[in-house]
Parts: C-alpha cells; sequence; structure tokens
C-alpha cells in the first residue's frame, strides 16, 4: 500500500514539515501546493536533489489538487505569518482574518478534489481554523484533527524533562484545550520519576506556574529568535500523520470535536487509520474542569464572533 501525503502552505513550517517527511520517508507520495508557485517548484527541486543521497524515495507533484483525490492525508500549513511579524501580539487571532478566508477557500479546493482521508491543520489560529476545514469540505468530524496542544505538551514536557535532567520523552501528561492563551497545563495528568509531578514539585524545587507560563509563551520566544516557528511544529504534525498512516492508535493530546464542549479543542484522544478512534474522559480536579470550560467558552467566543460559521456548507 502507496502512502500519500499532500502538504498545503509551503511557507517556513509547511516546506519544513514536507522536508521531515522527504528526509525520514514517511510517505511515498507527496503532493506540495502553495499559491506562491515559484517557492512551491523551487522546494521541489530542492528536495528532488537531495534524494541522491536519502536512505529512501518520494515521488513529488506540484500544485495539482486532482493529486489529492487518493491521499491518504493532506496537512494545511496555509498562512500568513508576517502578520504576526508586523502586530507582535503574543496572540494566534492576528492571523485569523486571513486564514479564515484561506482555509475555506482552500478546502472548497481540497472537497472538489474527492479527498476523502484525514486532514490535519497546522494553520493558526488552529481550532477554529480546524472547525473551517471541517465544516467546508464536509468531512467526518473525527476526520479533520487540529495538531493543537500536541505542541504546547511537548513545550511542557521539555521544560519539565529540563528541570529533572530527563529526556522529555519520559514526562507524560498534558496542555489542554487551546493552542493559544487560555491552554493551561493539567497538572494532574502530568507523571514523571513514576510518581505524579505534584508530589515531587516541592521536594524538586519545580515551579509549576512558571512551567505553565513556559509552555503557553514558547512559541513566541522562538517566534521572537527567528521571525517564525518551524522545527517543533513540523515534528508533531508529522508525528501525528505517521500514526494515522501507521494505524498506531496512540493517545495524543490534538484538537478534535467535543461534542459536549461543542468546539474543536485539545483533549487527548486515541489516533489511528480512521482519525480519532477514541475519545478519553480525563479526572480532572475541579480547578482544572473550571479552567477548561472557561477555554471552551472563549473558542466558542472567538469562533462566533468570527461568523467562521458563514463559511459552512449545508
Ligand atoms: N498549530 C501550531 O502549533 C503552529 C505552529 C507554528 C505555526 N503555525 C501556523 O502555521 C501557519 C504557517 O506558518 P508559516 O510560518 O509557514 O507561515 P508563512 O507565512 O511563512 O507561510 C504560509 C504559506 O501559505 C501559503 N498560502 C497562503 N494562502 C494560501 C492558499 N490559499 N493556498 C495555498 N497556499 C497558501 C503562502 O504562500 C505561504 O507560502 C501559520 O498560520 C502559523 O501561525 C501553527
Amino acid at each position: 500500500m502507496t502512502r500519500k501525503i499532500g502538504v498545503i502552505g509551503m511557507g517556513s513550517v509547511g516546506s519544513t514539515v514536507a522536508h521531515y517527511i522527504v528526509s525520514g520517508g514517511f510517505a511515498d507520495d507527496l503532493v506540495l501546493i502553495d499559491v506562491n508557485e515559484k517557492k512551491v517548484k523551487a522546494d521541489a527541486l530542492d528536495f528532488e536533489d537531495a534524494m541522491a543521497n536519502l536512505p529512501t524515495h518520494t515521488n513529488i507533484a506540484v500544485n495539482d489538487y486532482s493529486e489529492l483525490a487518493d491521499a491518504d492525508i493532506v496537512i494545511s500549513a496555509v498562512g500568513k505569518l508576517q502578520l504576526q511579524r508586523d502586530n507582535p501580539s503574543n496572540d494566534r487571532f492576528i492571523e485569523y482574518p486571513f486564514t479564515q478566508k484561506a482555509a475555506a477557500a482552500v478546502a472548497g479546493k481540497i472537497k472538489d478534489s474527492g479527498f476523502n482521508g484525514i486532514l490535519i491543520v497546522i494553520t493558526n489560529p488552529v481550532d477554529a481554523i480546524t472547525s473551517i476545514y471541517q465544516a467546508v469540505t464536509g468531512l467526518p468530524k473525527n476526520h479533520v484533527i487540529g495538531t493543537g496542544t500536541l505542541l504546547d505538551s511537548s513545550r511542557m514536557k521539555r521544560a519539565v524533562a529540563k528541570k529533572l535532567h530527563i529526556d522529555p520523552r519520559s514526562v507524560s501528561g498534558y496542555n489542554l484545550v487551546e493552542h493559544g492563551n487560555s491552554q493551561f497545563t493539567a497538572w494532574s495528568t502530568v507523571r514523571v520519576l513514576g510518581k505524579p509531578i505534584t508530589e515531587l514539585a516541592d521536594k524538586e524545587g519545580i515551579d509549576l506556574d512558571k512551567i505553565d507560563e513556559d509552555a503557553r509563551m514558547g512559541g513566541f520566544v522562538v517566534f521572537r529568535g527567528k521571525g517564525y516557528t518551524n522545527y517543533a511544529i513540523a515534528s508533531a504534525a508529522v508525528r501525528l500523520a505517521d500514526v494515522v498512516l501507521n494505524d498506531a492508535r496512540t493517545e495524543l493530546p490534538v484538537s478534535n470535536y467535543r461534542e459536549e464542549l461543542g468546539a474543536y479543542l485539545s483533549y487527548p484522544a486515541i489516533v489511528g487509520r480512521d482519525g480519532i478512534v477514541q475519545q478519553l474522559q480525563l479526572d480532572l480536579t475541579d480547578e482544572e474542569l473550571d479552567k477548561l470550560q472557561n477555554c471552551a467558552t472563549i473558542i466558542n467566543e472567538k469562533f462566533e464572533e468570527s461568523k467562521a460559521k458563514d463559511f459552512a456548507v449545508e
């Protein structure tokens, strides 16, 4: 069975996603799409020039939506990060006036291609944009997934792991709800060194509030350093794609539609070839439950305000 992935939007993020896919051999066929034809063609040629020195081969098609008809996965990295550079705000909604329209247009083309796989959304503000992609493509809700707080959770793991001088993969637990300012680390879910972190924090001198803030603002620290972020998000998106391709049924904190909260938001789910195959129910503390409800309300309000639902296709 061949593995086919489409990447739409070849800016800093999309081109890093594509490079990771090509260099890691995650797909047999790769479709690259961008309105900036010069850039996407140049990237495709650059990848093909890498092929002779790579361990695996990838077939690459450029700017052809019809190629998505039989793709397993499409990844949206469409965006306009210049808006963030022009208006430094620490708020991912700064891109929304552009991305809501771009996502709706791209989603229409994905739908017209006959694509029937799993759509992974990176474009910010990711929870609201994931809703738009689902509404316009009409794909089942469990087939449209935002990378959500998979990235923020890995930022939290990095901060905890550095404090304890261990591998971030030896930290488990989640940042929840919005890939944005209302997110929070659900400390009741975080375990390390075989214990709940809440039992270790005082003894090890770990300031949980500071790490929570670190995870929330980590992206902006990287952004201020180089004007974009790419490696960590590309790793998260390609991991998610690989979990789908392998039908791995991995527990991941990704943006998925939670019926009881009426929104796409990050909450751990089991992910496999059929997208979100099982939704989890965490035992959160009362304080965390309050934060969760508050974040869900914020996400819903922002989505309503934007009139993004106008993009829904009946
Ligand atoms: N979810 C996350 O954790 C996360 C992390 C980092 C970045 N992002 C987001 O990912 C997106 C991409 O980031 P970036 O730094 O690569 O931005 P960028 O501005 O460098 O690149 C965006 C690309 O999208 C292309 N594009 C725009 N409209 C398009 C359309 N209609 N069809 C096809 N291509 C189109 C542009 O030509 C450009 O090449 C942004 O929205 C950014 O905020 C999300």
